[in-house]
C-alpha cells in the first residue's frame, strides 16, 4: 500500500512537470536513460502504438515544446499538427534537418547546441590533417601489416608548420581550428560572408579564391542551399595536387563524386572526412586509397561534450518554462558561419 501511495505521489508529481514531446530518442538516451531530462515530463512519440500523425493530433493542443535528437527531419508537415508548438531544443550543433525558415516565419523558438562541441570538432579537425599530412593511419597499417620489413621504409609525410590553412566557415568551430593551428605554426585564412573583426587573419569573401591561397582546406560551415556542393571540383583544383581538405562540416557540402575523382587521378593530394553525402554509406573507392583517412561522424561526441549538451538541453527548456532567455538560441537568421549558425 505504502509502495502502491509513493507511486501515485510519483504520478502525480510528473503530471506537474512541463511536458517535452520527444519524436525519436536522443542517442544520450541510451547512455543516461530518461535522466538526462530532469524535472520534465517525457511525452514519447515512438513508444506509442498509433501512426506518428495520430499521436501528435491527439497532443497537439498540449505540446509547447519539442526535443530533436539532431538528425530527426523537422519538416512544415509537424508544424502543421503541433499548432501550439513554441521551442524547439535539438541536441546538434548543425540546424539542416529543421525547415529553419518556416519554423522561424511561424515565431516557434530555437535552440542547439551552441558551442558545447566546438573544441571536440576542432580537435578532430586537427588530428585528421595532421593524419593526412604524416601518414598516421596509413603508416600504422604498414606496420600492422609487417611491410615494413619487406617492402621497407615507409613514404615521407608533410610538414604542417607553415602550411596555409583555409578554414570555411568561420563560428566557433573554425575559430577553435584556428586557435588550435596558429600555435602548430600555420597560416590561417578564413572564408566567410562577413569579415570577423576580432581577428586579423586574411579573409576571402569567396571559397574558389580561398582555395587558391591555401595548401589546405578546413570544412567548418553548416550545410544550407548556398553550401550544398560548395567545395566541387574547381575548389579542388584551385587547392592543387599537393592540397588537402579535412570536412567536419557535412557531408554534401563537398562534392563527394568530384572529390573521389580528383583524388583517385591525383589531382588532390588527401582528404581527412569525418562526414559524408548518405552516411552511413561510405564509398567503397575511397577505401583503397592510402591518402584519405575516414572516421563516422564522430567529431563531436566525447562523454565530456554529452555531459555539457545534458546541461545545456536541460538548461534552454528550463529557461522557456520560467520565461526566461534560451542558454544557445540560434539567431533568427541564416549565417554561413559554422556548424551551428550557418
Ligand atoms: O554533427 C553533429 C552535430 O551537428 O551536432
Amino acid at each position: 500500500m505504502a509502495a502502491h501511495n509513493h507511486q501515485v505521489h510519483q504520478e502525480h508529481q510528473c503530471e506537474e512537470f512541463p511536458e517535452i514531446l520527444v519524436l525519436e530518442p536522443p542517442p544520450i538516451m541510451k547512455v543516461y536513460g530518461d535522466q538526462f531530462l530532469k524535472n520534465f515530463r517525457l511525452l514519447k512519440a515512438w513508444e506509442s502504438q498509433l501512426p506518428l500523425d495520430e499521436f501528435l493530433t491527439i497532443h497537439a493542443q498540449s505540446v509547447r515544446a519539442l526535443l530533436s535528437p539532431g538528425r530527426y527531419p523537422l519538416t512544415t508537415n509537424i508544424l502543421r499538427l503541433l499548432p501550439s508548438l513554441q521551442l524547439v531544443v535539438t541536441t546538434s550543433a548543425g540546424l539542416d534537418h529543421i525547415d529553419l525558415a518556416e519554423f522561424q516565419r511561424r515565431g516557434i523558438a530555437i535552440a542547439n547546441a551552441g558551442d558545447v562541441y566546438s573544441a571536440d570538432v576542432a580537435d578532430m579537425a586537427v588530428g585528421l590533417l595532421i593524419d593526412v599530412l604524416r601518414k598516421i593511419s596509413a603508416a600504422d597499417r604498414y606496420v600492422r601489416n609487417v611491410l615494413w620489413p619487406t617492402k621497407g621504409e615507409f613514404p615521407l609525410g608533410s610538414k604542417l608548420s607553415s602550411k596555409r590553412v583555409g578554414i570555411v566557415g568561420f563560428g566557433s568551430i573554425g575559430q577553435e581550428v584556428a586557435k588550435r593551428l596558429q600555435a602548430c605554426g600555420c597560416r590561417i585564412l578564413y572564408c566567410s560572408r562577413n569579415k570577423k573583426p576580432f581577428v586579423s587573419y586574411p579573409c576571402y569573401p569567396d571559397v574558389l579564391q580561398l582555395a587558391a591561397n591555401s595548401d589546405v582546406l578546413i570544412v567548418c560551415c553548416g550545410l544550407t542551399d548556398q553550401t550544398h556542393h560548395l567545395i566541387n571540383k574547381d575548389v579542388m583544383l584551385a587547392l592543387g595536387k599537393e592540397g588537402a581538405i579535412v570536412n567536419v562540416g557535412r557531408g554534401p557540402i563537398v562534392n563527394e563524386k568530384e572529390l573521389l575523382q580528383c583524388l583517385v587521378q591525383g589531382e588532390l593530394g588527401g582528404a581527412g572526412l569525418d562526414v559524408f553525402e548518405n552516411e552511413p554509406d561510405v564509398p567503397r573507392e575511397l577505401f583503397t586509397l592510402n591518402n584519405v583517412v575516414l572516421s563516422p561522424h564522430r567529431a563531436v561526441h566525447t562523454p565530456e561534450s554529452l555531459t555539457d549538451m545534458c546541461e545545456n538541453v536541460n538548461g534552454n527548456f528550463e529557461a522557456f518554462f520560467s520565461n526566461k532567455p534560451l542558454l544557445s538560441p540560434v539567431a533568427n537568421k541564416s549565417s554561413d558561419d559554422s556548424i551551428s549558425e550557418k
